[in-house]
């Protein structure tokens, strides 16, 4: 699998709780890629959690700080990045991305809601109604994720590991086709 990609970054894009983190450490396990997550970078450097963040510096802040990780991120090679799910929001940040393959894990807003139901670390879900707001999230955000060159619509009960096997098996379709990949 290690040279699947010929040493482009794989970016895994999608909303909070589609398995960005949890899929792409397996992923960048099986392709011997490094692993960088945009969130854990930004909590260790701020040393402050995302919740904390969005507090006391602001929305506005966490996504220039989102924006300055990816920038440098984009400078390495053989990475798997798990994104934060807001990612697709700026423009600029498209311009990263597209220096690798972008895959998009796409759940359904109920999907999400149970993974996340119990979860307090996800300020944009600390609403009195959870699921609404991950259903209009979803729906606001959906034609930008569709900007991926790969969607991989997860199906209730699949594992990480099926889930991750699946993406390395679609791979090779959009890498296959210039009129699906720009690379
Ligand atoms: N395929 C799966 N089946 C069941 N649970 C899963 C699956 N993938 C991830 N999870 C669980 O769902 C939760 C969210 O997963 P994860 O943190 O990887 O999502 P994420 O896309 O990185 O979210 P965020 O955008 O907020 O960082 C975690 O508790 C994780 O263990
Ligand atoms: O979907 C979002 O906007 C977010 C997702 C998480 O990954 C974090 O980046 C943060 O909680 C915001
Ligand atoms: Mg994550």
């Amino acid at each position: 699998m290690n040279n699947l990609l010929q040493g482009i970054n794989l970016y895994l894009i999608g909303m909070m709780g589609a398995g960005k983190t949890t899929v792409g450490r397996l992923l960048a396990n099986e392709l011997q890629y490094g692993f960088v997550d945009t969130d854990e970078v930004i909590t260790a450097s701020a040393k402050q959690s995302i919740n904390q963040i969005f507090a006391v510096e602001g929305e506005t802040a966490f996504r220039q700080l989102e924006t300055d990780v990816l920038s440098q991120v984009s400078a390495y090679t053989k990475l798997t990045v798990a994104t934060g799910g807001g990612i697709i929001l700026k423009r600029e940040n498209w311009s990263y991305l597209h220096h690798g393959l972008i895959v998009w894990l796409d759940a359904s807003a109920e999907l999400l809601y149970n993974r996340l139901k119990e979860d307090t670390t996800r300020p944009l879900l600390q609403d009195s109604n959870p699921l609404l707001k991950l259903r209009s999230l979803l729906q606001e955000r959906e034609p930008l994720y569709a900007l991926a060159d790969l969607r991989i619509t997860l199906k209730e009960g699949e594992t990480p590991e099926e889930i991750a096997q699946r993406v390395l098996t679609e791979i090779p379709s959009v890498l296959k086709n210039p009129l699906a990949f720009r690379g």
